[in-house]
């Protein structure tokens, strides 16, 4: 089936918007006016622009409050008309979008609608132009597909059919299943958009929200079932009015919007990409610094050892029970100091989990970094992050050779869970990529409260929870407290863990009085309890499943690591003490400077 995007979902000139679409893989799009009026192209140029890219003029919208007014009102209506069919001659385009009116000057009148959308319909024919009549869900009396359906059904014009957008049907929870009373021949265009599910006004909701199906909270593969039985054949179409990919480059925006659509097309059963590969546990964190001895310092002190180091690379290999930190100083480090910036995913079939990847659309890595390098499969996440599929341990563990050492303190068994910050542009892109690439599920997104802004965090993890991944996003552009990323470790003993980190020279992250008394006043902790958690700055959460001890080290570079204690039914990451966490970095940065 073939896929479009409307010029409204991505940011820049139109001719920006073009080239991202054809780059990222549409065969259409759909030409908003705005962008039409604001470029210097003629209507001629824009034609031969998209004809040069291969996409065709699927739609020009939006045609505003043409129908249901007086018979004055109609005649410079279709005036206007005319004017916009034969721009559209010129531009190649030949189905216009109408929507309802939300006019005051509209009658609550079925009957007229119908009889003045016949009128435009037959002066669009002479045109070769269809009109696709679609109900905005704030349209003034008409603002439901089947009201917009009944209406086209009674103007009975072979160049009138309806356009059925997800967002307007879901918005306003009308069933989806009355679609399928359509005939697929009248159904003109299919409009595709998602939104979290917000209780608000819904026009603000359309206009600022909309997001890429799979990234939201609509039943939108639900929806496109009933389209696909009632024998449409048109594109499938985007149509995404959303603040933030107004602001963010069109060209990751289309690939993100194209992944959205093949996984839709997975799930109805319209194509299929090779099956998920979903991993079974963290093989490694790979940190790149300038310079080794902060990270050493920190991790010797939470008592991993130097067991192995690269063959033919400046790579460390740190490791204390299933934990494993790859420390390394090679040239990629970046100015900003230490960085975690790739993960090592364990994988039952690391070749078909790389397929799947490179099917929706992740940036394959080379499979070798160095020619000595045993063959990896890797991605890039959106956000650049590298992620190896790895199989058995000796895939990747042979191009290290062991080093002498003292065996590693046994506190930490094993990693909890990664925390990855996102660009601020990219909470809802990171979701779904994690989701279909991998196969992860996404759990409940939370908001936090840092000091100087609002993080929304969402993890996503496999079912035995062995993969957890905790993605966060502040709220705007301009939010830098997030950009640290963590380790967290897990322990069977927090106490223990965070007493013999300082014992060793390591530094915790100090945690306020006020957060203790709190403490006591919301649990009834033991004897003693309380007040070695005060001692150590450590953290304490519970849910129906059990308890969250969790404590920090202080921020190297962008990289910090959390030792958890969690009991097996806990689910969470103790989101409850994030705005203390943040509040105490805060504190200790501006002291630090650092
Ligand atoms: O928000 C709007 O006005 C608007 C315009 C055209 C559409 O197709 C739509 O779904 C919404
Ligand atoms: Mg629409």
């Amino acid at each position: 089936m073939r896929t479009s995007i409307a010029t409204v979902s991505l940011s820049g000139s139109l001719t920006e918007k073009l080239t991202a679409a054809a780059r990222a893989g549409f065969d259409g799009v759909e030409i908003f006016e705005n962008d039409l009026l604001a470029s210097p192209l003629t209507p001629e140029e824009i034609r031969a622009r998209c004809a040069d890219l291969g996409l065709t003029v699927d739609l020009y919208q939006p045609m505003r409050d043409i129908e249901a007014v007086p018979d004055d009102v109609f005649a410079r209506n279709l005036r206007r008309a005319r004017h916009k069919f034969e721009l559209m001659g010129r531009l190649g385009a030949d189905t216009v979008l109408v929507c309802s009116s939300v006019s005051p000057q509209a009658v609550d009148d079925d009957a007229l609608a119908a009889r003045q959308l016949a009128e435009l319909a037959e002066l669009a024919q002479d045109f070769g132009i269809r009109v696709a009549y679609e109900a905005l869900a704030w349209g003034r009396h008409v603002s439901t597909y089947d009201h917009a359906w009944h209406i086209v059904e009674q103007a009975g014009h072979p160049a009138l059919g309806t356009c059925l957008d997800s967002f307007h049907i879901l918005s306003r929870s009308s069933d989806p299943k009355g679609i399928e009373d359509i005939p697929g021949e009248k159904i003109f265009f299919l409009q595709l958009a998602d939104a979290p599910l917000l209780g608000m006004d819904v026009l603000q909701w359309s206009r600022h929200h909309r997001c890429f199906p799979g990234q939201g909270g609509f039943d939108v593969t639900g929806l496109v079932r009933h389209v696909l039985r009632t024998g449409y054949d048109g594109p499938l179409s985007l149509e995404v009015f959303n603040d933030v990919f107004r602001q963010s480059e069109a060209g990751p925006t289309a690939v993100d919007a194209q992944r959205s659509l093949l996984v839709l097309k997975e799930s109805v059963g319209l194509a299929e990409p090779p099956a998920p590969v979903v991993p079974t546990g963290v093989a490694f964190a790979e940190l790149l610094t300038p310079d080794a001895e902060p990270v050493a310092a920190v991790l010797s002190a939470l008592g991993f050892a130097r067991t192995a180091r690269h063959r033919g690379k400046p790579v460390d290999l740190w490791q204390q029970g299933q934990a494993r930190v790859l420390v390394n100083t090679g040239g990629a480090a970046r100015r900003e100091g230490v960085q975690l910036a790739a993960i090592g995913l364990e994988s039952p079939d690391p070749a078909a989990a790389a397929r799947r990847a490179e099917a929706l659309l992740a940036p394959v890595l080379p499979r070798r970094r160095a020619p000595e390098d045993a063959p990896l499969d890797a991605v890039a996440a959106p956000d650049g992050t590298e992620l190896f599929f790895c199989g058995a341990p000796s895939n990747w563990r042979g191009d290290f050779e062991d080093v002498p050492h003292t065996p590693a303190a046994t506190s930490v068994t094993g990693v909890d869970h990664l925390a990855l910050t996102q660009p601020w542009h990219h909470f809802d892109e990171a979701t779904l990529f994690h989701r279909s690439v991998l196969g992860l599920d996404p759990q409940p997104s939370v908001d936090v409260a840092d000091p100087y802004g609002l993080l929304r965090s969402r993890a996503v993890t496999n079912a035995d929870g062995s993969v957890r991944i905790a993605l966060t996003v502040g709220a705007a552009p301009g939010d830098d407290t997030v950009h640290d990323r963590h380790i967290a470790l897990a322990t069977d003993d927090v106490v223990t863990a965070a007493r013999r980190f300082r014992e060793a020279g390591g530094r915790l992250l100090p945690v306020p009085a006020n957060y203790y008394d709190d403490l006591a006043a919301r649990f009834d902790l033991t004897d003693g309890e309380l007040e070695t958690y005060r001692e150590l700055g450590i953290l304490y959460d519970r849910d129906a499943g059990g308890a969250f001890r969790h404590c920090y080290t202080r921020t190297v570079g962008r990289v910090f690591f959390e030792l958890v204690q969690r009991d097996d039914g806990y689910r969470g990451y103790g989101a409850p003490n994030a705005p203390v966490r943040l509040a105490a970095q805060h504190a200790v940065r501006a002291v630090t400077g650092g």
